[in-house]
């Protein structure tokens, strides 16, 4: 679904991503983990072409990432932002239908605003509130909603849990791990939240010093001898 090869990437004389390579194969759900400036966030965004990389190759559904080739696999994306990113003068259901609205007509594009607000245990009332009156919690589950408004073939979730307590967090995770397993879809997480990769992926890869160090199933990362995904996954001090 999305293959990475050789990526690089410097901002100056600093070599953010030093050769990535990575694939995400379709319908399983990758998360990709790494320390406070490790590059999660410019690797993502290299992906979704937000971002101009100095080397390497991007593949999308096998093709290079001409503009073309990005736009019809735009098409198909939903992305989970990390602030929720909501329109803050729209209602709840117009930001959910956000996407749906040059397609469906309005009424229709209101039915499914409600339907993935009720998916993510958000009820009809919510739905004409302003984003400003709602909880952090509701915002996620409302930009969660969004993010599935389109039935999208491969969601990207930026820090998911971030600003959460732990219970809405763990809601959070089992939202998105329920999405994942009903849809089918293909889903790239980046997070530094070790309960939320405990509970989202299937497989695993860790980002240090411009390269992933570790990639693997998630069941195997307790049993890897890898010292720094080590001291990451146990949260040991950084020396
Ligand atoms: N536009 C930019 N200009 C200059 N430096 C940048 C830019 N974007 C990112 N960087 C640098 O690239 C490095 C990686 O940043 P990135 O945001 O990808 O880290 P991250 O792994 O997502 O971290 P966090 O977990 O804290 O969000 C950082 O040192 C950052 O300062």
């Amino acid at each position: 679904m999305i293959e990475v090869r050789g990526l690089t990437k410097g901002f100056g004389a600093a070599r953010v991503l030093d050769g990535v390579d990575l694939s995400v194969v379709r319908g399983e759900s990758l998360v990709i983990i790494g320390g406070s400036g490790a590059g999660k966030s410019v690797l993502l965004r290299s992906i979704l072409g937000l971002e101009r990389p100095d080397g390497g190759a991007i593949l999308l559904g096998g093709q290079p990432a001409t503009p073309q080739v990005r736009a019809d696999f735009m098409r198909d994306f939903g992305m989970l932002f990390q602030n929720a990113a909501l329109f803050d003068s729209l209602p709840v259901w117009r930001n959910v239908a956000f996407r749906l609205m040059t397609s469906l007509p309005r009424a229709e594009a209101r039915a499914r605003a409600l339907d993935r607000l009720a998916r993510v245990g958000l009820g009809p009332e919510v739905a004409d509130r302003m984003p400003s009156e709602l909880s952090g919690g509701m915002r996620k589950r409302v930009a969660l909603a969004r993010a599935i408004a389109a039935d999208p073939r491969v969601i990207f979730f930026d820090e998911p849990t971030t600003g959460l307590d732990p219970q809405r967090a763990a809601s959070i995770n089992a939202l998105i791990r329920g999405i994942v397993d009903e849809t089918g879809a293909t889903a790239v997480t980046i997070t530094h939240d070790m309960t939320s990769v405990r509970s989202i992926a299937d497989r695993v890869a860790m980002l240090a010093r411009g390269r992933l160090i570790w990639q693997g199933d998630v069941a195997a990362m307790d049993s890897a001898d890898d010292p720094e995904l080590r001291g990451f996954v146990e949260g040991r001090p950084l020396a």
